[in-house]
């Protein structure tokens, strides 16, 4: 027998009032994929997640979980899932091993060894210790992936696990993510930034406004993201914009900053830098506006992306 898709959402719906908060959407995820919900603020990706965990129910479709309904199966639904909707809670006054402790007495106990284990793989263990309230944001999340993990899940389901993480804190649950999915776990996160999961998911759907704007491999998305764009300022910006004339293969535009936006393939970029040069111009600022992927990704879900972001 086949095993049975970790999850097998189809045509899910869910609505709030007048809102279609999730639009007739399929997912499916295959035992052992690390896949992406991606879209921007609103665009029903905790919904959709919250309906996996049955804290809500879809008004239409059908969400098998490893073969399992919550019609048919009721809380059993849950075996092997395990995960967190937006951020895990904890109480800061105790170590993040004795929160540790505490849950998994509440959720019946976890075997011998696994607490330890548990701190290992979110490397935690040299400040479990210490009391959660002096972690960092970026530390707790990894506390959150821990708790999910004492219960040795299949299917671990993160809500946007790297919101509001600084750099190195997105970096840190990258490297996490990526060792799970090594050890064979099948994880389901949702995510506002394609940075983030590109360079882990195997697959993705961007929800755009509750619908599915896009479904596919990274692969898929990156064959169709226009080219990179760049910002470029020069000492004389009204000729490096006359010399782009002679390159029909590039745009540049000014921008509102006054600098100036080139956009085109990487090498005919290259060659009209190289024009500049050779009349004289000096620049100022060379540096990529956002990857080609981030911007498909604006253009799929018609978000407005925050210029200081993405420079
Ligand atoms: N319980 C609710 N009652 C009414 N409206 C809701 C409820 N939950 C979500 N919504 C609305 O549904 C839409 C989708 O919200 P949802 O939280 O699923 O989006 P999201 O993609 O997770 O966004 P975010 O990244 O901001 O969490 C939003 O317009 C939100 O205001």
């Amino acid at each position: 027998m086949t095993e049975p898709l970790a999850v097998d959402a189809v045509g899910v719906t869910k609505a709030f009032g007048s809102l279609r908060a999730v639009d007739d959407i399929t997912v499916r995820v295959a035992p052992g994929e690390v896949y992406g919900v991606l879209g921007p603020n609103g665009a029903g990706k905790t919904t959709f997640l919250r309906m996996l965990f049955g804290l809500i129910r879809p008004d239409a479709g059908t969400i098998r979980v490893f073969g399992r309904t919550w019609e048919e199966d009721g809380a059993a639904v849950l075996d092997g899932v395990a995960g967190f909707i937006e951020s895990p809670k904890f109480y800061p006054y105790l170590t993040g091993r004795a929160n540790l402790e505490g849950l998994a007495l509440l959720d019946g106990g976890a075997r011998p060894g696994r607490l330890e284990e548990v701190l290992a793989i979110v490397d935690l263990a040299d400040r479990a210790d210490d009391k959660v309230g002096g972690y960092s944001y970026g530390m707790r999340q990894r506390l959150g992936v821990a708790a999910s993990l004492l219960r040795d899940p299949r299917l671990l389901i993160l809500d946007e696990p790297a919101n509001g993480l600084d750099p190195a804190g997105i970096r840190d649950m990258r490297a996490l993510v990526k060792r799970l999915a090594g050890s064979g776990l099948t994880v389901l996160l949702s995510s506002h930034h394609m940075d983030e999961v590109e360079e882990i998911c195997d697959n993705v759907t961007i929800m755009r406004r509750g619908s599915v704007a896009f479904h596919g491999t990274i692969a898929d998305l990156r064959a169709m993201a226009p080219d990179p764009g760049h910002l470029l300022a020069t000492t004389d910006d009204a000729r490096a914009l006359a010399l782009a004339a002679d390159r029909p293969g590039i745009e540049v535009e000014r921008d509102p900053e006054a600098a100036l936006v080139v956009t085109g393939p990487q090498h005919e970029v290259s060659a009209y830098v190289a024009d500049l040069v050779r009349a004289g111009l000096d620049l100022r600022a060379f540096t990529p506006t956002r990857t080609p992927l981030e911007a498909l990704f604006f253009m799929l879900t018609d978000a407005t992306p925050d210029l200081e972001e993405v420079r």
